[in-house]
């Protein structure tokens, strides 16, 4: 199992990064590997972003030496959602059915975990959050269908969505890890908006549901500082604490976003006004 390594970087650095650079240090191009494990580990709030993709095989997550640790949970929960076929995945001995969009928790302790695929033409596929944990909370799935969500947005500002959150605060219950997905309506692009940061906690979008043959454009850095990665589907791109993110694609997607860090409120955000930024 390979897993990638990103460093932390300073706003100043990040001022200098060329767009290979910007790249190299942000994006996650290459998360979905048949029968592969696929690691990020991001020094920042120590998140690890991953996906599993099982084809023909069940595909087990194992320790790492990266990590020093025998089993994956040993210090660390979990947050997996299913953006492929449906699945199911064993959790020491449990299994739990996962349907596309369904949200598994999986907390500090769980030893043996694997992923499987109800059928290899219509494969699942798995994208995980994962963060040091100091306590064990009990594992929790969560249909989609059962998640309402909110409707954020208007038609005319073309940025009309729906979030949903299902690890977080007053949902699933976690240490540190939030997670949830935020679906854009068609006709709508801007995801976002206005901008925020959270200095307190980093953060990470998977986009996807984004039809082949169309970029999303996703703003980063510091407000009056902006740069910009050009993204496709099923890519997943890191925000340092201090950085915005937000973007606007060349047609409607859906994307999944994770947090990590010490303040655990969705609600936390120093929004910045659209007209000042840069
Ligand atoms: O569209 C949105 O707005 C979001 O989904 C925002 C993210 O949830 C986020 O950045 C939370 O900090
Ligand atoms: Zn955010």
């Amino acid at each position: 199992m390979k897993i990638d390594k990103r460093y932390s970087v300073h706003p100043t650095q990040v001022k200098q990064f060329d767009t290979e650079e910007l790249r190299q240090n942000f994006l996650l191009e290459n998360l979905f590997i048949p029968d592969k494990v696929s690691l990020c580990y991001s020094l920042d709030d120590r998140i690890i972003i991953g996906g599993i993709t099982p084809v023909e095989t069940e595909v087990k997550l194992k320790g790492s030496d990266v990590i020093k640790a025998d089993y994956f949970l040993e210090r660390r929960e979990l947050g997996v959602f299913n953006i492929g076929g449906p699945g199911k995945i064993t959790v020491d001995g449990d299994e739990y059915e996962m349907d596309n969009r369904d949200c598994l928790y999986i907390g500090l302790g769980s030893k043996q975990i694997s992923f499987a695929s109800n059928s290899a033409t219509e494969h699942a596929k798995y994208y995980l959050a994962s963060a040091p944990a100091h306590r064990g909370y009990p594992i929790q799935h969560v249909a989609f269908k059962d998640v309402p969500g909110d409707e954020m947005g208007e038609q005319e500002k073309a940025n009309k969505r729906k979030i949903r959150r299902m690890i977080h605060q007053n949902g699933i219950q976690s240490c540190q890890l939030c997670m949830g997905m935020t679906e854009l309506e068609s006709g709508s692009v801007w995801n976002s908006m206005p901008p925020h940061v959270h200095d307190r906690r980093v953060e990470v979008y998977l986009y996807f549901d984004l039809p082949k043959d169309e970029i999303l454009f996703h703003m980063m850095g510091e407000p009056q500082e902006t740069r910009h990665l050009i993204m496709q589907n099923e890519q997943a791109v890191l925000s340092p604490p201090w950085s915005i993110h937000c973007g606007a694609a060349t047609s409607s997607y859906t994307f999944i976003w994770a947090m990590a860090g010490e303040n655990y409120t969705y609600e936390d955000m120093d929004k910045f006004p659209i007209i000042e930024m840069k």
